[in-house]
């Protein structure tokens, strides 16, 4: 009742207007066997009262009921195909956003790496590509069907009483035990489809990996086109095995609901016409009945609206579920948080501990380190020291584990309003997302909902080097950087970190005050590279940067470089005291201050770099 009391709330949701219109149309589409059952009853009657006595004018009434029936039930037809589709698509259009609102409300990306929220979110978002997958509008119309059978179901059986009373449980109870068993059967598909999600999800990332041109390359470079085929087509005959064996076992299930309720129609088509034989009733009841009694075999059916309502109410639960868990998580920290105050710039790490959700392994462990007003920090250490997930964690996109992250005034970052927070600085991540817009959208994404400024994107341009690349695009800051979109180009691994890197300025010359890079130069040639960092020197006014890079030669114009090793920062000072002091960064840098000289001198002009 509670399921059939929310899809109604669901429908209702499209538009009320709509909802009444569909609703009346349903129920004139039910009571049409009902009506025809009666209209034939009434030409037959008629047609059999005339015994060849000619006066065919009698039976004009009957037949024009029939034709009015029959075009009632086509222009019903015609009306509630697109009325259902629209109503179909507010639906789910609302019901899509509201899934993507609330995956997107989280204030930390923690969650979205657990597999059983991502099996939540498929759940709930509703994407009919499966046997068993429905949307929440599939399900508010078969719900509204499932009623208006019901009505229909009454309808019929009144014209079937009237012949006997006894005839209507005689065909409705095992019809009933039908509908039930068929419930249960597409119970069964679904819970099925419920475990297999894990390898559902696998093979749907594996097929859009594979048809992505980045992927293209190697399958081909490498030849693994056909084993990736075969890989795809293994998952894909797993996921299906047990289903088709459901089906199996269905269609063996069908012919017991077909011993079910088939026999008693037999009986009241027995009765009913022995019935007119001992002159009980007239022919004109009797084939009424009949054709009543048909419809109501053929109405209680298939089944296939229980699967569709079970379904869509499936998405709409795992989105109460999903809620549970993200309406949690987007409450942290609290709505009403204060904004920060002081620079954002000034930031300490006191003591910060993180163990990454499901691992054991400490990634920091009791780091302090100051980011001080307006310095230009590095911050170098091996492959997986921890240096990216210090800035997941600058970002807010993990709490740290124990300690805490003061900013501006001494404030806890972890209490304060994480929107506010990341209007002040401007990140540039190691595996930054390529969008598949303009040139122009990939840069304002840096600061979203502000009207753009020319001048300003101009500055961040030239700042981070892309104006001669954006001089050569077609179209210029309107050309798609995406080889798959019309006009579009693709660009080279240095263009593209110009292009995000020109984001990260925007963002900064607009408002942000803090300068997050990891790796941001790591595809650019050396010379490009120097040239960015020496105008990022002189036009970052007062912002405060932090940079996480492996070329030391870039590392060493910082203000501080900060080592990071073991979960903790083990040296700290300027690139002179860090090599005075011959520890580790001193070691590193003289690696590869040799290897860049042997590899490099030919190109770069003698202590241009170094
Ligand atoms: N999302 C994650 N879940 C679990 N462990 C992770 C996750 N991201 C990173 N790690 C682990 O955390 C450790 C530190 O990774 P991180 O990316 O911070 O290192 P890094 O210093 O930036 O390395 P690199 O110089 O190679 O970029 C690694 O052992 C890595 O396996």
């Amino acid at each position: 009742m509670g399921d059939t009391l929310r899809l109604l709330r669901v429908m209702w949701s499209a538009g009320k207007g709509i909802a009444v219109v569909i609703t009346v149309i349903r129920l004139v589409e039910r009571l049409i066997p009902a009506a025809t059952a009666m209209v034939v009853g009434l030409l037959v009657g008629r047609v059999t009262a005339l015994n060849g006595t000619g006066g065919f004018s009698t039976v004009l009434l009957p037949l024009a009921a029939f034709g009015a029936v029959l075009f009632v039930s086509h222009a019903a037809e015609t009306v509630v195909e697109p009325l259902a589709y629209l109503t179909q698509q507010r639906i789910d259009g609302a019901h899509r956003a509201a899934v993507t609102r609330l995956v997107a409300s989280s204030p930390t990306i923690d969650l979205l790496e657990q597999p059983e929220a991502q099996h939540l979110i498929q759940r709930a978002k509703a994407d009919p590509d499966e046997y068993t997958q429905r949307t929440p509008g599939q399900a508010a119309l078969a719900g509204l069907d499932q009623a208006a059978d019901a009505i229909g179901v009454v309808a019929t059986c009144l014209v079937v009483a009237q012949f006997a009373w006894w005839l209507v449980p005689l065909l409705l109870i095992p019809s009933l035990i039908c509908v039930r068993l068929r419930y249960r059967q597409r119970l069964k598909f679904v819970r099925l489809w419920r475990a297999q999600l894990d390898e559902l999800l696998r093979a749907d990332r594996w097929q859009e990996t594979l048809v992505s041109a980045g992927v293209g390359k190697d399958m081909r470079v490498f030849g693994f086109g056909d084993w990736a085929v075969r890989r795809l087509r293994r998952q894909h005959v797993v996921r299906c095995q047990p289903i088709f064996a459901l089906w199996q076992r269905n269609i063996c299930g069908q012919l017991w609901l077909f011993l079910l309720a088939a026999p008693p129609l037999l009986i009241a088509i027995t009765a009913v016409a022995a019935g007119t034989v001992n002159g009980q009733g007239s022919f004109a009841t009797e084939t009424a009945v009949l054709t009543a009694g048909a419809a109501l075999f053929t109405m209680i059916g298939p089944g296939e609206s229980a699967l569709t309502r079970l379904a869509g109410l499936e998405a709409l639960k795992a989105y109460d579920e999903l809620a549970e868990v993200f309406g949690k998580d987007a409450q942290r920290p609290p709505p009403a948080a204060p904004a920060h105050t002081g620079s954002s710039s000034h930031v300490r790490f006191e003591r910060v501990g993180f163990t990454y959700p499901g691992t054991t392994h400490a990634v920091l462990d009791g780091l302090d380190l100051e980011i001080r007003p307006g310095e230009l920090l590095a911050i170098v250490g091996l492959n997986g020291a921890g240096k990216s997930t210090l800035i997941k964690l600058l970002s807010g996109l993990y709490k740290p584990t124990s300690g805490r992250i003061l900013v501006g005034d001494g404030q806890d970052l972890a209490e304060l309003e994480a929107r506010a927070w990341r209007e002040r600085i401007s990140v540039v991540f190691q595996d930054f997302v390529k969008y598949e817009l303009s040139a122009a959208d990939n840069v304002t994404l840096g600061r979203p909902g502000v009207v753009p400024d020319p001048t300003v994107l101009e500055a961040a341009a030239r700042d981070a080097g892309l104006r001669p690349v954006l001089d050569r695009l077609p179209d210029g800051w309107e050309t798609p950087l995406a080889r798959t979109r019309t006009g579009g180009v693709d660009l080279s691994g240095g263009q593209w970190q110009q292009v995000v890197l020109t984001r990260a300025l925007y963002a900064l010359y607009t408002g942000a005050e803090l300068l997050v890079l990891d790796e941001p130069t790591a595809h650019l040639d050396v010379r490009t590279e120097f040239e960015v960092f020496q105008r990022l020197a002189e036009h970052r006014d007062d912002a405060g940067v932090v940079l996480i890079s492996h070329r030391l030669s870039t590392v060493r114009q910082a203000d501080r470089i900060v080592l990071l090793g073991g979960g903790r920062i083990t040296e700290s000072g300027s690139h002179d005291e860090l090599i005075a002091s011959g520890g580790d960064y001193a070691k590193m840098f003289a690696i590869q201050a040799e290897r860049f000289q042997q590899g490099y001198r030919h190109t770069i002009e003698e202590g241009e770099l170094l």
